[in-house]
């Protein structure tokens, strides 16, 4: 793969490409963004200034790019595709945009070498999870290529289309959740008597730690929970202010309420 087209640098535009020339899957000056939104151009040149960022897509010469990457809205996926559809013929076309399925994206393209990714924010600091699917006309080299991309800012699995929507709800939207868990701990520490900004370092440190013992021990969590848990101690006084708040429904139901967010904007 030698020269890359994104549409749409915002949030998650900025996390997979930086993430990538941080890894240097690709090198920036072979990376081309557009954006539509003039302050967005300015931020990549602010910030990547190696990264041709442009203002439309005829600013850019569709023969050079060998992959586009579409990091819009999903309710613009439908017109850039279209827009893009006569420059990309052939071309591989990744779509990270939630709930526009594989069968939209052959329609609008016509065309069937397309893969649907659903990433998170962490691929910004090298710690994203990504599901993938791909369309019919996609190759065994192809995959390759999103594996390794996706790999180099975080994990990355294939999974079946089916399963996309949940992979939305959990790992896509999950750093919502996690960061509310963070910012909540925090408050706690901070009414129990802790200065903000050591609550927040100790709370982030902890989801971290945690999430990591989890990965490195191969440990199901509750046995992990347990050993924190001592007879008569201060964790099982929190675990039942906790379960008596609902925290396990409040986080299954999240995760479902996004899935099915995801499935409704397809
Ligand atoms: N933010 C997140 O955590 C995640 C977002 N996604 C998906 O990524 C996609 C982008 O989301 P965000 O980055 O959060 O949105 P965003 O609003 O931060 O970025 C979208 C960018 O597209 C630009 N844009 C709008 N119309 C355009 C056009 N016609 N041509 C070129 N650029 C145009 C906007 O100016 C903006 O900079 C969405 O489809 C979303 O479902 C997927 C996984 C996680
Ligand atoms: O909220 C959204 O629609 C996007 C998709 C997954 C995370 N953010």
């Amino acid at each position: 793969m030698r020269n890359l087209a994104m549409i749409g640098g915002g949030q998650m535009g900025r996390a997979l490409a930086s993430g990538m020339i941080a890894a240097k899957v690709l090198p920036a000056d072979q990376i081309t963004v557009v954006d539509t939104d003039p302050r967005s151009v300015a931020w990549w040149q602010e910030h990547q200034p190696q990264v041709r960022a442009v203002g439309s897509l005829e600013d850019v010469d569709g023969a050079q790019v060998d992959a586009w990457i579409l990091a819009v809205k999903p309710h613009l996926i439908a017109p850039v595709a279209e827009q893009l559809k006569p420059i990309a013929q052939g071309k591989l076309v990744v779509s990270i945009a939630a709930g526009v399925s594989l069968q939209q994206l052959g329609d609008y393209l016509g065309h069937e070498r397309v893969v649907r990714v659903m990433p998170n924010t962490p691929c910004l600091v090298g710690a994203g999870a990504s599901g993938f699917c791909v369309a019919s006309d996609v190759s065994a080299e192809d995959c390759q290529w999103i594996e390794k991309a996706l790999g180099a800012v975080g994990v990355v699995v294939q999974v079946q289309e089916f399963q996309i929507d949940a992979v939305t709800g959990l790992s896509g939207s999950g750093p919502a959740y996690i960061c509310m868990v963070i910012e909540s701990l925090a408050d706690g520490g901070v009414k129990a008597g802790l200065p903000r900004p050591l609550a927040m370092q100790l709370a982030a440190q902890t989801v971290m730690g945690t999430a990591k013992m989890v990965q490195e021990t191969g440990k199901h969590p509750g046995e992990l929970k347990d050993a924190v848990a001592s007879p008569g101690g201060t964790t099982i006084e929190a675990i039942s202010v906790l379960e008596a708040g609902g925290l396990r429904s409040a986080m299954i139901e999240a995760v479902v309420a996004s899935a099915n967010r995801s499935k409704q904007l397809g």
